[in-house]
């Protein structure tokens, strides 16, 4: 129920108009629904009698005027509805789907990697998709049902209060027995049909992306029945569903028999007695056979109602008011740039730190290369100082930049793995420096070594690139990434095996580049090679067990014994 409250709070503060409208319109078209058949029903039966009984003096002025005008107003009511409810639902989503996005795009980096691979797709598509079911599949059909219920009350209770309270109670008790059995049915089976959904798609997904390891690991067949599985138990879970389908549509025929049988009854007794005319009695059994025609799509909406709560229930957190982001952290550190300050780090309270008591300065103009065995956190800390990551203990401080009028500095990371947009390279080389001239452009493209590679390229800068930078080696995306950085011109880069899968000449050409645009900045880089290390003015050496020491390029001795070890 609370996630129900908070969708629809949600959509009454954005679209508070629109909302009323909607029921608004819904109910004045199920009165022009109920008044046309009553009236029509009155009608031919008052006109057959007068026909039988010979009376010569017959209005058909007002009835024909309400007819019509009911016709009109229930198709145009029909037509301005169905407009303006959906109107305004697709609006409530496009904008849920920017709060969902900025939600996402405001959690912390390690919070993101929770989520598997097109889970948060699915959360911006077919979780805020399903929503529309509340307003326009919940709300809709059963206020305006209640409402029409109660309307019907009042009016029957004009001609005769027996059949008005008899009838009309049934239906209420309809209308409320009803959504308590459909609701109770939907929210079991809705819940697990979304669920196994989920996991169908998240398994395809991990067939379709490892497809190949999966042959050669002759897995497949596995993966397709775990696939199967999944398939056939949504199959039953529908099948389960259609047939509590099937239940309350023969409740809802009850219902509507029980209140039409109990009005034909009672209105026979009241025409026996006196009390109502032949037409009316026809009057009252048509308009609760109208009535009871509103019953019938709140039993579907209902029944969706667990899928709609599950998508509610994924997407209200991501949209949480975020914390506002911490004012950057900046320090005068004089000529210092970064000060890592007894940083203790863990991925989790569980586990052994990675990094413990570390402790360093790196000025602008200097170089700290970071070496060490692979899993020993060179990366994490790359990822620490760069933000990405929060020490449990200790503190990262960053100089004001006193030329710049203290802002932060420039902070340009290059990591193992690089992000290549879907997108002409041009776009993706200026995405940290849109106003970069194509003069700067060429320039960076020449220096990280991209030239030829470009001019070989039928569009040049203006090639599309496939998904995830597809159309490139590796190695050539790492030089893309470099590019980038390069026009970006950090005052702080940290470099994460900046010429892994170069060739040695390759290689040898990029480090010079990079030694020349980190002249006057502050470099930080992780490196298992030797030619990188000559970069650096400082080692930080990452031993087992979480220990760490800088040695000096003076030291030379343990220098040279350092480097030698490195390939
Ligand atoms: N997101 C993560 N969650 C949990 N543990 C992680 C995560 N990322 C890395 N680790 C673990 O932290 C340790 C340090 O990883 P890190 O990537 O910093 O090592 P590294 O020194 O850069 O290694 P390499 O030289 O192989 O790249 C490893 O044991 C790794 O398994």
């Amino acid at each position: 129920m609370k996630t129900i409250f908070a969708i629809l709070r949600l959509y009454w503060q954005h679209y508070p108009g629109w909302f009323m409208a909607g029921i608004g319109i819904a109910y004045v078209t199920a009165l022009a629904s109920i008044t046309l058949m009553a009236t029509a029903g009155w009608f031919l039966g008052a006109t057959a009698l007068a026909g039988v009984t010979g009376a010569v003096v017959f209005n058909t002025v007002y009835p024909g005027f309400l007819i019509r005008t009911a016709a009109l107003t229930r198709m145009a009511g029909k037509y301005a509805e169905r407009v303006i409810t959906h109107d305004a639902t697709f609006r409530f989503l496009a904008r849920l789907r920017l709060y969902v996005f900025d939600g996402i795009s405001q959690l912390p980096f390690r919070r993101l990697h929770d989520f598997r691979s097109g889970e948060l797709l699915a959360r911006l598509t077919a979780d805020i998709d399903a929503l529309d079911g509340i307003y326009l599949r919940v709300i809709l059909p059963l206020s305006t049902a209640v409402l029409t219920c109660l309307a019907l009350i009042f009016i029957l209770h004009g001609f005769n209060a027996p059949i008005a309270f008899a009838a009309g109670g049934i239906l209420l008790l309809a209308l409320i027995i009803l959504p308590i059995q459909a609701g109770k049915v939907g929210v079991r089976l809705g819940r697990r049909i979304a669920f196994t959904s989920e996991a169908l798609r998240l398994r395809y997904i991990d067939l379709l992306r490892g497809q190949m390891e999966l042959v050669m690991a002759g897995r497949i067949g596995d993966q397709v029945s775990s696939i199967t599985k999944a398939a056939s138990r949504i199959r039953d879970l529908q099948a389960e569903l259609a047939a509590h389908d099937l239940k309350g549509r023969a409740l809802i025929t009850l219902a509507g028999g029980a209140a039409l049988v109990v009005t034909l009854a009672m209105g026979a007794l009241a025409f026996e007695a006196g009390n109502l005319s032949g037409p009316m009695v026809l009057l009252a059994v048509l308009s609760v056979f109208a009535m009871a025609e509103l019953l019938v799509p709140i039993r579907r909406g209902l029944l969706d109602i667990g899928r709609v709560l599950y998508a509610g229930q994924r997407i209200l957190p991501l949209m949480a008011e975020p914390e506002p982001l911490p004012e950057p952290c900046l320090f005068d550190l004089g000529p210092v740039t970064l000060k890592v300050d007894d940083v203790r780090f863990a991925y989790s309270k569980q586990a052994a730190p990675i990094i413990n008591d570390l402790s360093f300065n790196l000025q602008s103009g200097e170089a700290i290369g970071i070496i060490g065995g692979s899993g020993a956190g060179k990366s994490t800390l790359l990822s620490l100082v760069a933000g990405l990551l929060d020490p449990q203990d200790g503190g990262i401080l960053l100089r004001y930049d006193t030329y710049q009028d203290g802002r932060k500095p420039r902070l340009g990371l290059l990591t193992q793995r690089t992000e290549l947009f879907r997108e002409s390279l041009r776009e993706n080389l200026i995405l940290g420096a849109p106003d970069a001239s194509s003069d700067e452009l060429d320039d960076a493209v020449e220096k990280a070594q991209l030239k030829r590679m470009i001019e070989r390229l039928p569009n040049g800068l203006e090639q599309i690139l496939g998904d995830e930078g597809l159309g490139l080696s590796g190695g050539e995306s790492r030089r893309m990434a470099l590019a980038r950085l390069l026009l970006y011109k950090p005052d702080l880069w940290l470099l994460d095996e900046m010429t892994e899968g170069l060739d040695k000449n390759t290689a040898q050409a990029v480090l010079e580049t990079l030694r020349e645009a980190t002249k006057n900045k502050a470099l930080l880089f992780v490196t298992h090679k030797q030619a990188e290390a000559e970069l650096a003015d400082k080692l930080l050496v990452f031993e087992d067990g979480q220990s760490w020491h800088i040695v000096e390029r003076d030291q030379t001795d343990e220098w040279d014994r350092l480097v030698d070890g490195l390939r």
